[in-house]
C-alpha cells in the first residue's frame, strides 16, 4: 500500500488518530436527532394481496387456514361476495361500528390497487438511502485512480447514510486492499458495499422460533409511540392463525382508546381472542389476566400490546419492567420473546433504543417497521455491529400481510442499489 488513509476517527479528532477511549465514546455517542414521529408516506391504498401462508421467518408448521379465521380474512377483502354480512354483523360485540369505520382507529383494510412485491417496497423504501449512496460513488469514483482522498470521502457519505464507523471502515480498507492507483468502477464499489453490509446482518437474520413448547409462549411487544407494535401484532396474528395457532392477543396500551379499539379490530379479523380493559386501566394488572386468561384457555401464544413510550421517560420504563415482574408471576421464563419494533425512518436514536429498551425489558429481536417508507434503513447495520440483536421481521406496509422474515441478502443489496 502506497498511502495511508487517516480514516473518519483521525479526521474527527483533529487529525490524529483517537485514543481508543475517544473512539469507543465517539461510537456509542448517538447523534441527537429529534424521535421520528413521521407518517409513513406510502399509499395506504396500494395493498390488495392478503397472503395467509405462514411465513418461513416464523417458526410455524403451515396448516391449512382455521376456518373462522380465513372467513374473517375474507371478510376484510374488497372482493367479498354481496351476500357478505355488515361490518356489524362481524364485529365481536365490543368493538362498534364506529371503530372499524373511523380511518383514526382502523389498520387499513386492503385494497383492490395492484400492489407492488414485498421487496420492491423495500427497495423502494430504502431508495433514499440507496440514492444518495449510488450517487455519492458515481462522483467519487469517476475513472480517477484510487487514492486516500477518495477513501475519506466514501467513509463520509457511508456514515451518513447510518452504516455506522465500523461498517464504513470495513468497507474503505477492503476497497484500498489492492487496489491504490488503480482505476476502480462505481459497480465494483457498490458490491463490496453490498458484501460487506451482508456480511454484518447475516449473523442477526434469524427466524423467529415460537415452537418452544411454552403454553403460552409468551411475546411482549415493545417500543417508542408510532413505531408499529400494534400493526406488527397484527400481522403476526395473522400469520401464527394461518399456522394453525390458538392465539390471544393482550391489549396493553391502556392509555389510548384508538390502541385497544385497534387491536380489537386486529383480533376481529386474524380470528385471535383479545383481552382488553378501559382506558386508563394498569397495564401490569391487564397483563396478568391476560396471562391467567391465556393459560386458562389453552393458547398457543399470546401476543401482548405496550403503549408505546420514549426511552428517556424513566416512569414509563419502570411501568414496562413492572409488566414484566407480573407476567413472570405466571411464568418465570415469560415474556420468552421480547420484540423491539424499530421504525425505519429514525436514524441514529434507534441505536439509543436498542440500548435503552433492551436493558429495561430484555428484548431478544428486533422488527424493523416502515421500510416501505422514506426508510434510512442503514442503522440497521450499525444496529447489527454493535449489538448482534436477532432482526426477525421487516415491515413492509401497513397491510396485514407486511411483514416479511429479514433477509441479509435482500437487505444488503436494496441498500447497495443492486438488485
Ligand atoms: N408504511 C408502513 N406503515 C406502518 C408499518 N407498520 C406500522 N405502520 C403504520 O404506523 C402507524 C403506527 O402504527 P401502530 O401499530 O399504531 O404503532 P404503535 O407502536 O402501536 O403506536 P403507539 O400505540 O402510539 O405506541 C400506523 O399508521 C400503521 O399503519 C409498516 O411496516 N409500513
Amino acid at each position: 500500500m502506497s498511502e495511508k488513509k487517516r480514516g473518519f476517527l483521525g479526521r474527527l479528532f483533529g487529525g490524529k488518530e483517537p485514543s481508543e477511549d475517544q473512539a469507543e465514546a465517539s461510537a456509542e455517542t448517538p447523534v441527537a436527532e429529534p424521535l421520528s414521529d413521521a407518517t409513513s408516506e406510502v399509499d395506504p391504498t396500494v395493498d390488495v394481496e392478503m397472503e395467509v401462508q405462514p411465513v418461513a421467518a416464523l417458526n410455524v408448521p403451515p396448516q391449512p387456514m382455521p376456518l373462522d379465521a380465513a372467513q374473517n380474512l375474507g371478510r376484510t377483502m374488497s372482493s367479498v361476495p354481496s351476500s357478505t354480512p355488515s361490518m356489524q354483523d362481524i364485529l365481536p360485540t365490543d368493538v362498534s361500528l364506529d371503530a372499524e369505520s373511523d380511518p383514526e382507529i382502523a389498520p387499513p383494510t386492503p385494497s383492490e390497487e395492484p400492489k407492488l412485491s414485498w421487496f420492491q417496497r423495500l427497495k423502494s423504501g430504502l431508495s433514499r438511502s440507496s440514492s444518495s449512496l449510488t450517487e455519492g460513488i458515481a462522483s467519487i469514483f469517476t475513472k480517477r485512480k484510487l487514492d486516500a482522498s477518495m477513501l475519506e470521502e466514501l467513509e463520509d457519505i457511508l456514515i451518513q447514510a447510518d452504516l455506522g464507523v465500523d461498517t464504513a471502515m470495513a468497507i474503505t480498507d477492503r476497497l484500498s486492499d489492492g487496489r491504490y492507483n488503480k482505476e476502480i468502477s462505481p459497480e465494483e464499489v457498490r458490491a463490496i458495499l453490498s458484501e460487506e453490509v451482508e456480511k454484518v446482518l447475516e449473523p442477526v437474520a434469524k427466524p423467529l422460533d415460537l415452537e418452544t413448547g411454552k403454553s403460552p409462549h409468551v411475546v411482549l411487544m415493545v417500543g417508542v409511540n408510532g413505531t408499529g407494535k400494534t400493526t406488527t401484532i397484527g400481522k403476526l396474528s395473522q400469520q401464527l392463525r394461518a399456522g394453525g395457532k390458538k392465539v390471544i392477543l393482550a391489549a396493553g396500551d391502556t392509555f389510548r382508546a384508538a390502541a385497544v379499539e385497534q387491536l380489537k379490530i386486529w383480533g376481529q379479523r386474524t380470528g385471535a381472542e383479545v383481552v382488553a380493559r378501559d382506558t386508563g386501566a394498569d397495564a401490569a394488572g391487564l397483563a396478568f389476566d391476560a396471562m391467567q386468561e391465556a393459560k386458562e384457555k389453552q393458547a398457543d401464544v399470546l401476543l401482548i400490546d405496550t403503549a408505546g413510550r420514549l426511552q428517556n421517560k424513566a416512569e414509563l420504563m419502570d411501568e414496562l419492567e413492572k409488566v414484566i415482574r407480573v407476567i413472570k408471576k405466571h411464568d418465570p421464563d415469560a415474556p420468552h420473546t421480547v420484540l423491539l419494533t424499530l421504525d425505519a425512518t429514525t436514524g441514529q436514536n434507534a441505536l439509543n433504543q436498542v440500548e435503552i429498551f433492551g436493558k429495561v425489558a430484555g428484548v431478544t429481536g428486533l422488527v424493523m417497521t416502515k421500510l416501505d417508507g422514506t426508510a434510512r434503513g442503514g442503522i440497521l447495520v450499525a444496529i447489527a455491529a454493535k449489538y448482534g440483536m436477532p432482526v426477525h421481521f421487516i415491515g413492509v406496509g401497513e397491510g396485514v400481510a407486511d411483514l416479511e422474515p429479514f433477509s441479509a441478502k435482500d437487505f444488503a443489496s436494496a441498500i447497495a442499489g443492486l438488485a
